[in-house]
């Protein structure tokens, strides 16, 4: 018998196994609103022109292909972590930030999990949002830490439950991890307030709690870069060493060139070297050192100021398109005759819509208007455009009048 006769099938995976069943569907209305990647306004995928500058000048400056360093290329390194904290924050100044390339934002989190699991020794419990992108609990446990939850989204709002999330935060032991989303939470699309965030970086410092970041949307929030990092921001200034993972998967629409990053903070330049060792160590067995390209092409956009600017505009230009999607769904589900409040929809910011449709509900849109979508309700609202969003508002609709 064989080796492998032992091997169970696997289920789909509850994201990008949408997307396979998409494929099969013949129906030509069909809708794919689950991977949160985005489509232009004719539903295609979208290479940003200073993605294809930039790739132009990577490409002209004949560069080698030799091995990055473990950490990746400085350079790239320094300017996404200006990006992310601010060029003239202290941070970076002082060069407080051990950052390093990952591959893309679960590479960040893999490097995360597995720098905590062995070095952060006051607790293995992380505190994750309920809910949270369905990736962050795997992710953790692979490390072997502990992944709890704190409330996060109110299901009868369709909003923020601020007032749990603060009950749970106040009563999550010292030296436990909580893990953020900076912005554009995932799946629901709600973020604190920033007078919120002031209430929560308060609470989670008097308790002693460590903030753990995952910005995988920064820009495309808000279609603003500094807005988008406001949280990470009043972290450092209220005095965190917070950790962060970034990504430029959306941002830069550079998906399947895995281009990420991670960063901790630490209090001084003897300390960082220290812990920059330990995180290469940590790199080195886990794939040795990171792809070049798609950290090339950020390096190169965000270290050419007329690249950069042209960036801005394009991430603002996709944000403000799914803005633009948010009413049209709205508006959509008036001239149906809805009756619902679907506020939220225009409400939540970021890729994703959290619908509030029940499963069975969503099991609706699938099988009669092949409308594909994750069980939780999540639209990935990138995936609407102006020749399906009325499509859409109908099926919607339909299914919950
Ligand atoms: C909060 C959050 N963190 C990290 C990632 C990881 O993205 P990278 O591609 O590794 O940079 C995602 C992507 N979540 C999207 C994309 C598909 C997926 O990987 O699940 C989603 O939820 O649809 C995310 O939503």
């Amino acid at each position: 018998s064989s080796w492998w006769s032992n091997v169970e099938m696997g289920p789909p995976d509850v994201i990008l196994g949408v997307t396979e069943a998409f494929k099969k569907d013949n129906n030509p209305k069909k809708m794919n609103l689950g991977v949160g990647a985005y489509r232009d306004d004719n539903g295609k995928p979208y290479i940003l022109p200073s993605v294809r500058k930039a790739e132009e000048m990577v490409v002209a400056a004949n560069l080698d292909k030799e091995y990055s360093p473990i950490g990746g290329d400085a350079e790239y390194c320094s300017s996404v972590a200006k990006l992310a904290f601010g060029t003239d924050s202290p941070v970076i100044t002082n060069k407080l930030n051990v950052t390093v390339q990952s591959i893309s934002g679960t590479g960040a989190l893999r490097i995360g999990a597995a720098y905590f699991s062995k070095w952060h020794s006051k607790s293995k419990d992380f505190y994750i949002p309920s809910p949270s992108w369905g990736n962050h609990t795997p992710i953790l446990k692979h490390s072997g830490l502990e992944v709890k939850s704190y409330r996060y989204y109110d299901p009868k709002t369709c909003g923020f439950d601020f007032a749990g999330a603060m009950e749970d935060i106040s009563k999550i032991p010292e030296g436990s991890v909580i893990l953020l989303h900076a912005c554009a939470h995932n799946p629901t699309g709600v973020d604190p307030k920033p007078e919120q965030w002031a209430e929560m970086s308060s609470v989670i410092k008097s308790r002693k709690i460590f903030p753990f970041f995952d910005m995988a949307y920064q820009g495309f929030a808000s279609g603003d870069t500094k807005k988008d990092a406001f949280a990470v921001r009043k972290f450092i200034e209220d005095g965190h060493q917070v950790s962060l993972c970034q990504s430029f998967a959306k941002n830069m629409g550079l998906y399947g060139e895995r281009a990420g990053a991670f960063t901790l903070i630490c209090s001084d330049a003897d300390e960082a070297a220290r812990v920059m060792s330990q995180v290469k160590i940590i790199i080195r067995p886990m794939y040795s050192n990171p792809p070049v390209h798609g950290a090339r092409l950020v390096k190169t956009i965000l270290t050419t100021p007329e690249l950069n600017a042209q960036w801005l505009t394009e991430v603002k230009g996709m944000a403000d398109r799914i803005i633009g999607m948010r009413t049209k769904l709205v508006e959509g589900l008036a001239k149906e005759g809805s009756s619902k409040n679907w506020q939220h929809v225009t409400d939540q910011i970021g890729m994703f819509c959290f619908t509030g449709l029940t499963p069975e509900q969503v099991g609706r849109l699938t099988k009669e208007f092949s409308i594909y979508l994750t069980k939780d309700g999540r639209i990935s609202v990138a995936g609407v455009c102006s020749g399906n969003v009325d499509y859409l508002a109908h099926a919607i609709h339909t299914v919950t009048k």
